[in-house]
């Protein structure tokens, strides 16, 4: 794991997108899009540099890690139109380039085993962006959650309901059940980027960095990855033990621009 400190979520959201465009520059790409928070400011950032220079997303395809069981794509909340309206309408993605799961899926255990397949028939995803949840979860992977777990539905917590209530009418509005890749899915992918920012994050990220390996701190799943980078601003990273560590091994220049 390299775990990269930065002064602000500016500078964190700028780093993300600098993996990101690096990736795509490279050739056809399969990038894996996740929601909340966190990656919007990455979001922007590779919009402002497809209209102002010259980043194409035309032979890239995307997946999305997770969605809410029960509302369909057109739901402004549904995963689907989220990622669509906060990034990949503003660039240009070719139609039917960009996965998501199917919330209503009749057979969402069929959904999932075909969701898994399409990501295979792609060639497996290149660079993942993942956010973490206040109790350590990655995607929906709630802890508990097997570490080699696979494309599933799985059951919300209270807390995670709680946290993601603001983006609904009412926190009874919040599904009780989602669609997720599973830790194993997400850990075939070749690069993981996890973001991070503001102190209510402090915790989760000391857990998953710092912590034993274990099923109660899904995102510490993540040490089991050959390669992982973790940007963090200064508030994300107040609770980690050993920050002069890692500034001093992984500086400002993050291992993916070469040494
Ligand atoms: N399923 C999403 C995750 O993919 C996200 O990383 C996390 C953190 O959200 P936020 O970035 O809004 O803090 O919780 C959500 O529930």
């Amino acid at each position: 794991m390299e775990i990269i400190i930065l002064p602000t979520p500016d500078d964190v959201a700028r780093t993300a997108a600098d993996a990101i465009e690096d990736q795509v520059r490279r050739g056809p790409s399969v990038l894996g899009l996740a929601t909340g928070s966190t990656p919007l400011g990455t979001y922007r950032e590779l919009i402002d540099r497809h209209r102002n220079g010259g980043l194409s997303f035309a032979a890239a395809q995307a997946f999305l890690l997770d969605e809410y069981v029960g509302l369909p794509a057109s739901h402004p909340q549904s995963y689907h139109s989220v990622i669509r309206a906060e990034f990949t309408a503003s660039v240009d993605f070719n139609a039917g380039a960009v996965h998501g799961l199917d919330g209503m899926a009749r057979d969402p255990q069929a959904e999932a085993a075909e969701y898994e397949a399409r990501i295979a028939a792609a060639g497996g995803v290149d660079v993942q962006i993942l956010g973490i949840g206040t109790d350590g979860h990655v995607g929906f992977n709630e802890p508990m959650s097997s570490l080699a777990s696979r494309t599933r539905i799985k059951t919300l917590t209270r807390q995670t309901r709680l946290d993601n209530a603001r983006f609904f009418d009412a926190a009874e509005d919040v599904p009780d059940h989602v669609l997720t890749q599973g830790l194993g899915t997400i850990r075939d992918a070749r690069h993981l980027l996890l973001l991070a920012m503001g102190e209510a994050k402090a915790e989760a990220v000391a857990a998953a960095v710092e912590g034993p390996v274990g099923a109660f701190c899904p995102a510490s799943a993540l040490q089991l990855h050959p390669h992982v980078s973790v940007l963090l601003d200064e508030a994300a990273a107040s609770r980690l033990a050993h920050r002069g560590y890692y500034q001093d091994t992984f500086s400002r220049k993050p291992a993916w621009q070469g040494l």
